[in-house]
């Protein structure tokens, strides 16, 4: 059973290049309330894992379902039971979808063993938001970041990613229709330069808080 609580916990969420680390900030920051975001530049693994995935995937997914796990039980034990809101750059359902993309197919089957040990109880976030793209502005974005290990990134891995986000975020809504998912176009939404696209998430985020707040 997952842990409970009685805060708003927003995850944002998305493939890679999305804007997540860009909106969460921006949401932190104009509800006040913590940020909690992923570990990348300290992970040892990720730019061997660029390299070469097929050496490095297993201690790369292993070195990101231990951090995020450490994180999430910091998390509820620091903030959440203590009814402090929360925004994330990450939902754990995230290492599942690289997981299953990245690993042949016995190091999954271990992987997801323990996957279910370690997330099973975690506390889960109330409220998501979810940024969609295409593979074009994704690559774009990825260019303008400039993350060299990202660079020679394959399109096919971003664009299946991509694909299984969607799905998993369709199969999310049906499995859990008690946690609003809010669904924005990351090609059009451009809310780091326009504040208006800004406001209209902001419209959005507080009607799903609310909500939200109405049942603690
Ligand atoms: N809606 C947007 N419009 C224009 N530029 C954006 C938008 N969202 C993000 N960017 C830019 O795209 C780049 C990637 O954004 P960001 O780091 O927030 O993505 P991310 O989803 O957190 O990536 P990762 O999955 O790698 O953690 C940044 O340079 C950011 O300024
Ligand atoms: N293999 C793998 N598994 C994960 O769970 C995972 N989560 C994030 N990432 C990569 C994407 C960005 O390059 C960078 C920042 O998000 O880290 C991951 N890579």
């Amino acid at each position: 059973m997952t842990k409970q609580y009685n805060a708003p916990f927003i995850s944002v969420e998305g493939p890679i290049g999305a804007g997540k680390t860009s909106l969460a900030t921006m949401l932190s920051r104009h509800y006040d309330y913590h940020l909690l975001q992923e570990i990348v530049d300290e992970n040892p693994f990720l730019s061997k894992f660029y390299d070469d995935i097929e050496e490095w995937s297993f201690q790369t997914e292993m070195f990101f379902l231990c951090n995020r796990f450490k994180q999430l039980e910091e998390l509820y034990s620091e903030k959440l039971v203590k009814g402090y809101p929360v925004i994330s750059d990450y939902h754990i359902f995230k290492n599942h979808l690289f997981a299953r993309q990245t690993l042949r197919d016995d190091h999954l089957e271990k992987y997801e063993r323990i996957f279910h040990i370690l997330t099973d109880d975690l506390p889960r976030p109330n409220v998501i938001v979810y940024i969609r793209a295409s593979l074009e502005t994704l690559l774009a974005r990825i260019e303008k970041r400039g993350r060299a290990m990202e660079q020679a990134m394959d399109p096919s891995y971003l664009e299946q990613l991509s694909a299984d986000y969607d799905q998993f975020m369709r199969d999310h809504q049906r499995v859990y229709p008690e946690i609003p998912v809010i669904t924005l176009e990351g090609d059009t939404f451009d809310f780091v330069s326009r504040p208006h696209d800004f406001k209209r998430i902001l419209g959005m985020v507080d009607e799903a808080i609310q909500k939200k707040q109405a049942l603690f």
